[in-house]
């Protein structure tokens, strides 16, 4: 079988990355997995193409792929675009129903020394941050600004809060059966419906730990007892900031893959980070978040856990052999050090 993979590189470091990845995947895939690439655009790549940061024809290629993997997006080229590409990102995860991003911090032991936290604060971290994706301030509305006021609005539906909440308990439950809800409920009325159901939903979750922080305190703890959480849950601002938080770590931001889950439609794989202007086109990034989307995307949509395992061994042994790129401190080169992955593959 013959797998439909829809690749939307983007802008900034978005296309360099995609591509190291997919040479990766290309070398490491020979005779085991079989896929075909159809390549669209999106961001502002999207609007230097056809004038729009969601193309229709997008969606439509998307809608109707096996899997789907993203660059990233943006840049100051596009900042006063009337349709901006973060406008085309979240109408394509609208479009496409992507409610769930899930972003794994975890810490390889062997590499403890890229952990910016002393080691045995850092050593064993293994978290799934999930994320709700199409829901609160983000897609609120009204949203208005001008010279003298601005406002979002924040809104989940009960139906909403359901849904990623009992996305968090099934994923809890087939780990280590530790949920920690993250939301603002001293506060934020939001907040409060979002826990009262947690409370609601965790009576079909007997086996499944649960315990809620405020977000203010989850930003520490994350930092001091990272080994403490094993998924957390919140919505889709906190989520954004907690995880770009999260992902250092591990060493950098450039290291964090995510997985976006819809109920029926396929998944779209993409880093965390955004397109990294201040170092693209240098051959400087780290390719390591796009790889571990394809690794990502290999377990999930494909069940090639084997695959993705030999590909994340080959990363290990290069970047345990110091050759990194200088967001962890190295000074390797993107090209060389996907180079180096695809010898040790
Ligand atoms: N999903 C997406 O496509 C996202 C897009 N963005 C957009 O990206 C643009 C830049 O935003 P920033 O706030 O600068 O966030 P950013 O995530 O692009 O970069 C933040 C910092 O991390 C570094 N960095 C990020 N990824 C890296 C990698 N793979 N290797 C090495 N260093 C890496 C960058 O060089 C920069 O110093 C903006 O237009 C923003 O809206 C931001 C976040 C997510
Ligand atoms: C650019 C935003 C729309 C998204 C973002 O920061 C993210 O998904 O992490
Ligand atoms: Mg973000």
């Amino acid at each position: 079988m013959t797998y439909k993979i829809v690749v939307l590189p983007g802008d900034g470091i978005g296309p360099e990355i995609t591509q190291a990845a997919l040479d990766v995947l290309e070398a490491a895939s020979s005779g085991v997995f079989d896929y075909e690439l159809q390549y669209e655009a999106v961001g502002g790549d999207g609007i230097d193409q056809v004038g729009d940061p969601c193309p229709a024809a997008t969606i439509k290629a998307c809608s109707g792929a096996d899997a789907i993997l993203l660059g990233a997006i943006g840049g100051p080229k596009w900042e006063e675009a009337e349709k901006t590409p973060e406008d085309g990102l979240l109408e394509l995860r609208e479009n496409l129903g992507l409610y769930a991003n899930l972003r794994p911090t975890k810490v390889n032991n062997s590499l403890l020394d890229l952990s910016p936290l002393k080691k045995e604060i850092a050593e064993g971290t293994d978290f799934m941050m999930v994320r709700e994706l199409i829901g609160g301030l983000y897609f609120g509305r009204p949203k208005y600004y001008d010279d003298k006021e601005a406002f979002d609005t924040m809104y989940y539906s009960r139906e909403n809060i359901e849904r990623i909440v009992k996305t968090a308990f099934d994923l809890a439950a087939s780990r280590r059966k530790k949920l920690t809800s993250v939301d603002k409920a001293n506060v934020l009325a939001n907040s409060r419906l979002w826990r009262k159901i947690v409370e609601e939903i965790s009576e079909d979750y007997p086996e499944v730990e649960v315990d809620h922080l405020y977000v203010d305190a989850a930003s520490m703890k994350i930092i001091t007892h990272p080994t403490q959480f094993d998924v957390i849950v919140t919505e889709n601002l906190f989520g954004d900031i907690l995880s770009d938080e999260a992902s250092v770590i591990t060493g950098s931001l450039g290291m964090l893959p995510s997985a976006s889950l819809s109920e029926n439609g396929p998944s779209l794989y993409e880093p965390i980070h955004g397109s990294a202007p201040d170092i693209a086109g240098q051959d400087k990034a780290n390719p390591m978040s796009m790889i571990f989307s394809v690794t990502m995307m290999l377990r999930m949509s494909f069940e090639q856990d084997a695959l993705a395992d030999k590909i994340e061994a080959a990363c290990s042994q290069v970047m345990e052999s110091g050759l990194v790129t200088g967001d962890l401190g190295g000074r390797a080169a993107t090209s060389e050090f996907v180079q180096a992955v695809i010898e040790a593959l």
